[in-house]
């Protein structure tokens, strides 16, 4: 099959040199300019898909730029790369495994081969486990050790197993069951599961210990610290059975912890852990939502996987903010991208989407392991609006560095309270606005600004933003935002010609960790490391608790 963005190095194809020129012609053109020339350009520079609107009109591209970047797209085999990943083709090369989110959310009369095996009715048979436990859990029949309805559920995990079930949570807590408690336990910093669990009563707390390898030290040491603390609160070893359930793709290691793989809900090595929350990994996620609004969710990002499959190009969402986050990455040169939610129940939405991005396409060579001739993920990151407006909004705006934005609007708020949802979208407008036009000299003084003050308070503009907005935030809309961002970073990687899917970059710090920590609790003073680290070492060594 052919591989992420065939053979040919991305800088030598003729689309690549077409957009060289084109962006030379366009560098110095300003959005005011842009919107003078023509009428219309908010209203055709758009692109919605069920419900889901997209406004790149304040962008610093023309329609000219669109079908250049899609001519790109085009040149680097998309089309045929959406296809492999959707057909079980093994497109994470590194790793020669299929790549198949896309099959959590297939409806169950699908049918998705791998090495033979249709994976479809798996995942509805795991789908039909969860939801059967998670009533349970829910009606109050599955029990504590000590015959207590269970209250608290702990979701024990990091990265992945993490940030997609904690982002979620978030953002449907409007939709979750308020007699059950939920926490989400990542660090291996013991304040974090020791806050977590300070004021919860182990007897009616579940934990949900969710990592795909179940090698993982962070969540290991988590889940062992919990184990203990309820053997020792309730003096009996049968006890793990009705307080710990595990989500994985590994069962012999799930057996080794100790628990019992009938209490295990399955995943498969074709998920990678960061596209894994409509897998079992979303069990808390389930059990705090209800299975409905969990396979609401599996349909909106459905949703999203045909539109991706289907759609031109042109018309396409995630295909969209892939190819103008390549527009700025590689011909602007913008080194970071922010993702501001004006809704506070997505306040960990751009926590997710910088594992999604960065994990998946910060990469510096490509799948053949050629060095990478032009720059690849950007630093993502981002805050809610409008508390971001406080803090780093300055620099959006004046700041000498170029930070292209999507801002993400929800138009009815679960709330009633209609003043505050219209100062809020009246916000986001606003500073999309602002940050494209900006102010000039002429009208600040109109305003009446002294000159001597006209330096600081003028806005240069052109500073670029997609606008989202949904119509609320249901699990079904945020299933179309997850695919949304997913199918965004496919598009960028297969463009790029990474590989999304593996992620070696973890690996050294990982097995440096295991090599110090040995040498942090033994006193050999043999330490073999560079002078910085030695003496970091022999300094904790020396103060650190006995
Ligand atoms: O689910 P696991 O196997 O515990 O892994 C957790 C996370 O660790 C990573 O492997 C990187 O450290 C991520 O890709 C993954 O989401």
């Amino acid at each position: 099959m052919r591989k992420a963005g065939g053979n040919v190095g991305i800088t030598s194809i003729p689309a690549w040199a077409a957009l060289e020129t084109h962006y030379q012609a366009l560098r110095d053109v300003h959005l005011r300019d842009l919107f003078a020339q023509d009428a219309r350009r908010g209203e055709s520079l758009t692109a919605e898909h069920d419900g889901i609107y997209l406004d790149f009109s304040k962008n610093r591209v023309t329609r000219r730029t669109i079908d250049l970047l899609v001519a790109l797209a085009e040149a680097r085999g998309l089309r045929d790369g959406i296809e492999a990943m959707f057909t079980g083709h093994r497109v994470n090369a590194t790793e020669d495994r299929a790549v198949l989110h896309v099959a959590l959310r297939a409806p169950r009369d699908a049918s998705i081969r791998v090495d033979g095996e249709d994976v479809v009715p798996k995942v509805h048979a795991v789908l039909e486990r969860m939801s059967r436990f998670a009533e349970r859990v829910r009606q109050g029949e599955w029990r504590g050790f000590t015959g207590q309805r269970i209250r608290n559920v702990v979701n024990i995990g990091i990265g992945g197993s993490h940030l997609g079930p904690e982002m979620a949570y978030e953002a449907l807590r409007d939709f979750a069951d308020e007699r059950l408690e939920f926490r989400f336990v990542s660090n291996v910093d013991g304040s974090d599961i020791s806050r977590a669990l300070r004021d919860l009563h182990l007897a009616q707390t579940l934990f949900v210990v969710s990592s795909k390898t179940f090698t993982t030290s962070e969540t290991l040491t988590n889940a062992r610290t919990a184990r203990q603390w309820v053997l020792d609160a309730m003096g009996d070893p049968a006890a793990v059975r009705n307080h710990f359930v595990a989500v994985s793709a590994n069962p012999t290691e799930v057996e080794a912890f100790g628990i019992d793989p009938q209490n295990m809900f399955e995943f498969w090595d074709w998920v990678g852990g960061r596209y894994s929350v409509h897998s079992a990994i979303g069990l808390s996620l389930m059990l705090a939502i209800g299975p409905e609004h969990f396979r609401a969710m599996l349909a909106g990002a459905r949703s999203m996987d045909d539109h991706f499959r289907t759609a031109p190009f042109e018309r396409n969402l995630p295909v969209l903010l892939g190819l103008l986050g390549i527009w700025y990455r590689n011909f602007f040169g913008a080194q970071t991208h922010a993702v501001l939610p004006y809704d506070q129940r997505l306040a960990r939405f751009a926590a997710y989407l910088q594992q999604l991005d960065m994990e998946s396409n910060g990469k510096s060579v490509d799948w053949a392991g050629r060095p990478m001739p032009v720059d690849t993920a950007p630093v993502v990151w981002g805050e809610p609006g409008t508390n971001g407006q406080h803090a780093f909004f300055q620099m959006l705006h004046q700041g000498t560095t170029l930070v292209p934005c999507d801002f993400i609007g929800t138009i009815e708020p679960a709330h009633g309270l209609q003043e505050h949802q219209d100062l809020l979208m009246a916000n986001l407008f606003a500073q999309t606005e602002a940050l494209a036009f900006g102010k000039t000299p002429e009208e600040a003084q109109r305003e009446g600004v002294p000159v001597e003050q006209l330096a600081h308070r003028v806005f240069a503009g052109n500073r670029p933003s997609n606008t989202l907005l949904i119509p609320r935030l249901t699990p079904y809309t945020l299933g179309q935002l997850i695919a949304l961002y997913e199918h965004k970073v496919f598009t960028q990687g297969w463009i790029w010609g990474v590989n999304s899917f593996d992620q070696w970059g973890v690996e050294l710090g990982k097995a440096l960790a295991n090599r110090i920590l040995t040498e942090l609790q033994s006193d050999d003073p043999q330490l073999a490391h560079d002078s910085s680290t030695n003496a970091l070492i022999e300094r904790y060594r020396r103060c650190r608790r006995r």
